[in-house]
């Protein structure tokens, strides 16, 4: 028996579904969020083309851009030129933590710059493959429709107003990452060192290789994750935690890659609107009004995020 369970999502699609097997569906996503920090989520009416076409453009990227086109996309610092610290391609050593190349894409800031503010410049879409950029956008389209779901979800299995939710999601943070893990690179370990993502939740969708992901359990052993066709695999970040006083956990996962053959993958992270301020909405005898003293302000976690390089 795999270890993060498997969710079907189709009685949130399905207009004709009532209000009990809603309410089934959402205890279910509830309990999965309280003891393991993931779900495979299926039947969840995202276009399997659409999906295909995301990860295929991520590999033809990493298969096919030149050193200097990675190197004309590749993050700069904030405050120079035209660099945020967070935008853009990286290829990161590992060190002990896992070796692999990255491309960020970020929902678009209002912004004065250039100069620009960590996390507020613009996205650096490179030109392999040509059509990289727009593919994207119909995925993260998607995703948000689907997301914007899965938070309502929620709501329904917490018992919790969604609108509160709703309010702090309308124009949410979202992170597209095009992930490359080479094969074997010398002298380090391919993948991904072990951490907690740090928005509402994360939707990760793999080629199908096993072997790779790994997530930690409540007894402290690293149980498998391995891609499931046709699922995303939806995973709690640190502000969902906060949101419901740590209720449901932001759970470490990592990647340790060992194949011969290069693995992609394609998080999208959803995160709250970039002024919101989350706070614990748990219990419910507070009226869901959460208790702003103890608010933290997502762009704030996400400049923290950034400098202090959890965005891995
Ligand atoms: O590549 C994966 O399977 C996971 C990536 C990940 O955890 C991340 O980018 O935060
Ligand atoms: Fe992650």
């Amino acid at each position: 028996m795999a270890y993060v369970p498997i969710i079907d999502f189709s009685p949130f699609l399905d207009p004709s579904s009532s209000p009990e097997v809603k309410k089934q569906a959402a205890l279910e996503i509830d309990r999965a969020c309280r003891e393991v920090g993931f779900f495979y989520l299926s039947n969840h009416g995202v276009d399997e083309e659409l999906r295909q076409a995301m990860l295929g453009r991520a590999r033809t990227f990493f298969e096919n851009a030149t050193e200097e086109e990675k190197q004309a996309i590749s993050i700069k610092p904030a405050g120079t030129d035209h660099g945020d610290d967070a935008r853009g391609f990286q290829k990161v050593d590992g060190r002990g933590k896992g070796a692999h190349e990255a491309v960020d894409f970020f929902r678009p800031v209002e912004t004065a710059g250039p100069p620009y503010e960590i996390g507020q410049g613009e996205n650096l879409w490179p030109s392999t493959p040509s059509d990289l950029r727009t593919v994207s956008e119909k995925y993260i389209d998607a995703l948000f429709t689907l997301a914007t779901k899965v938070v309502q979800a929620l709501a329904l299995g917490l018992g919790v107003d969604e609108s509160i939710f709703l309010t702090r999601i309308g124009e949410a943070f979202w992170n597209l990452r095009i992930l490359g893990y080479y094969p074997k690179p010398e002298g380090k370990q391919a993948g991904i060192g072990d951490h907690t993502d740090f928005g509402i939740l994360t939707f990760l969708l793999t080629d199908p290789q096993k072997d790779s992901l790994q997530v930690l359990s409540k007894d402290g052993s690293w149980e498998a994750a391995d891609p499931i066709p046709n699922t995303f695999l939806c995973n709690i970040g640190d502000m969902l935690s906060k949101w419901t006083d740590g209720i449901y956990k932001s759970t470490r996962h990592r990647v340790l890659h060992n194949s011969d053959t290069m693995r992609i993958s394609v998080p999208l992270f959803f995160d709250p609107d970039w002024d919101a301020v989350i706070s614990p909405v748990l219990p419910l005898d507070r009226n869901g009004e959460g208790r702003e003293d103890e608010g933290v302000r997502y762009r704030d976690k996400f400049v923290q995020a950034v400098k202090y390089s959890i965005v891995t």
